[in-house]
């Protein structure tokens, strides 16, 4: 099934604190976003790919993509000022019956995972890919331990997260009108009672968000070369 990639790139990467959009930071032989778009390169079923950025970077996100030789065809739209907001704009020009949602800080997606996810969001019209907590999770007030959390239940949820797109639009569109911000998009599709369907992510599908994220980042490229 033929789908749309939406690549929201349009953070401003505070908790990165390098001063520059972390998607540019290189890892190795490329910045961020070239390997997160390389990891579609081959996926004969990514029709389209929009990337949400920011306006004043259009340049130098065409440059990349030109110096790096991405075959696919991109095209920009620009971001918002939350993710959330990055994400509508993007799924707007969308022209493919699904989508998949992909953060471009997350660069080393399968496309194992990726199949998992499009495979259940045409079937169950919203999926995502998770993994199974490894941590102890406490709810934590004011510096004191309030709840520890059952584990056995808890996900570390990822992306891609793969919809039929009038399901998304539909999510996205009532979450604007009633001032809901979710921080994934699966949870605008909750938010309106529709039923998410998780599959199998990856534990080395890490979004880069932190200066110990690029550690590891560069860890994972020396090994898997
Ligand atoms: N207004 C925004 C915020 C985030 N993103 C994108 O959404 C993905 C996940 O967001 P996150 O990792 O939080 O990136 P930042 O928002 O840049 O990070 P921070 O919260 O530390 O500023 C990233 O690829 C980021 O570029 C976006 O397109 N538009
Ligand atoms: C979408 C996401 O990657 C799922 O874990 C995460 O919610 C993004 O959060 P961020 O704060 O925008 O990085």
């Amino acid at each position: 099934m033929k789908y749309t990639l939406v690549i929201p790139a349009a953070g401003k990467g505070k908790r990165m604190g390098a001063g520059i959009n972390k998607l540019l930071i290189p890892m190795q032989s490329a910045p961020v976003i070239i390997h997160t778009l390389r990891a579609f390169e081959n996926d004969s079923n990514c029709a389209e790919i929009i990337l949400v950025i920011s306006e004043d970077e259009y340049e130098t996100f065409s440059d990349l993509l030109a110096k790096y030789d991405i075959k696919k065809d991109v095209v920009f739209v620009n971001g918002g000022s939350e993710r959330q907001d990055s994400v509508y704009n993007g799924i707007c020009h969308a022209q493919h019956e699904y989508v998949l949602v992909h953060d471009g800080a997350r660069p080393f997606v399968t496309e194992g995972v990726t199949q998992r996810v499009l495979d259940a969001a045409v079937e169950y019209g919203a999926s995502i890919c998770a993994v199974p907590v490894k941590d102890t999770i406490k709810r934590i007030v004011d510096g004191v331990v309030e709840e520890t959390v059952e584990r056995s239940a808890l996900w570390a949820v990822q992306t891609p997260q793969g919809f039929h797109l009038p399901l998304l639009k539909k999510a996205h569109q009532i979450a604007r009108e009633a001032g809901y911000n979710g921080t994934d998009d699966a949870s605008l599709v909750e938010y309106i009672k529709h039923k998410v369907t998780v599959v199998e992510g990856s534990y080395y599908n890490i979004k880069v968000t932190t200066p110990d994220d690029l550690v590891v980042a560069e860890a994972f490229l020396r090994t898997n070369r």
